[in-house]
């Protein structure tokens, strides 16, 4: 995935302005940023949902404006939380993975074949889902939401998964659980490239390669997350004095006193 001089302007505002950024096969991706600094405007590019005002995305090959996006979108996983919303409240957590393979949300009018159902129960076993599989999507907790979603997005086997927020709303053994199932599928060699989008440094999974960090729709910086995950590009993202600790793959940050 390749974007080039990306900028999005609403009204006078550039949400994203002038992000260059190549995402390659086997890399996984952790995306930085204060509330509003246009992660999920770029999210929603990369998932084909959005196109820039100028500047060139290509994804998986085929440039954005060129290609026809219902094509692309199998091979794109996204979890977000404006899909989940999409989700009606009693669809069972089965079919939400389900009908992930046709590309829709809700499952009528649409026939589903044995071979889905069963890749579907597959991957919500993978998921720590699998006695929940008859429960209504909207009685599930905040963690079991975010497993399906994760399920439903890896459905189509894509070859990019985007989890925006993964993380978001989960307790701290949701959360230590999320990051646990997450640095597995980071060290899966089958798996898809991974970007993930976060606010907190302790959501990184270990084997997570790659940083981009945004601030006010611009890149500070993006590299391998060994060298470009440092205190000052930290202060330049989030605008904070922030210390910051690595340990065995993971990472704190906090104000410095
Ligand atoms: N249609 C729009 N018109 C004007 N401004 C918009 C529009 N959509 C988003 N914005 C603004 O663009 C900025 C970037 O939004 P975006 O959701 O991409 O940020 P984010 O980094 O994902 O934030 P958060 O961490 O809070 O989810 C925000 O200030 C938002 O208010």
């Amino acid at each position: 995935m390749d974007f080039a001089e990306v900028t999005v302007v609403r009204g006078r505002k550039r949400l994203l302005d002038g992000v260059d950024w190549s995402v390659s096969e086997g890399e996984r991706w952790v995306v930085l940023g204060a509330n509003g600094a246009g992660k999920t405007t770029l999210m929603q590019i990369a998932a084909t949902r959005l196109h820039p005002t100028s500047g060139t995305v290509s994804i998986l090959g085929e440039t954005l404006g060129r290609v026809d996006v219902f094509d692309l979108r199998p091979l794109i996983g996204l979890s977000s939380a404006a899909l989940a919303a999409q989700i009606p409240a009693g669809e069972k957590v089965l079919d939400v993975v389900v009908t992930a393979a046709y590309g829709a949300t809700g499952r009528w009018r649409e026939q589903y074949e044995r071979l889905d159902e069963r890749r579907a129960f597959g991957l919500l076993h993978d998921w720590g889902m699998s006695t929940l599989l008859n429960r209504p999507f909207g009685s599930l907790s905040e963690g079991e939401r975010k497993r399906t979603q994760i399920a439903r997005a890896l459905m189509t086997d894509p070859e990019l998964l985007i989890l925006d927020e993964p993380g978001a709303g989960l307790d701290l053994a949701g959360r230590e659980d999320l990051v646990r199932r997450l640095a597995d599928l980071a060290a899966d060699e089958a798996a898809p490239a991974i970007v993930l989008v976060t606010h907190h440094l302790e959501e990184i999974p270990p084997g997570f390669t790659h940083v981009l960090m945004l601030r006010e729709g611009q890149a500070v910086a993006s590299g391998p997350i060994g060298e470009t995950l440092n205190e000052a590009n930290l202060a330049a993202t989030f605008g904070a004095d922030l210390k910051l600790t690595a340990s065995n793959g993971r990472y704190t940050a906090v104000a410095r006193a």
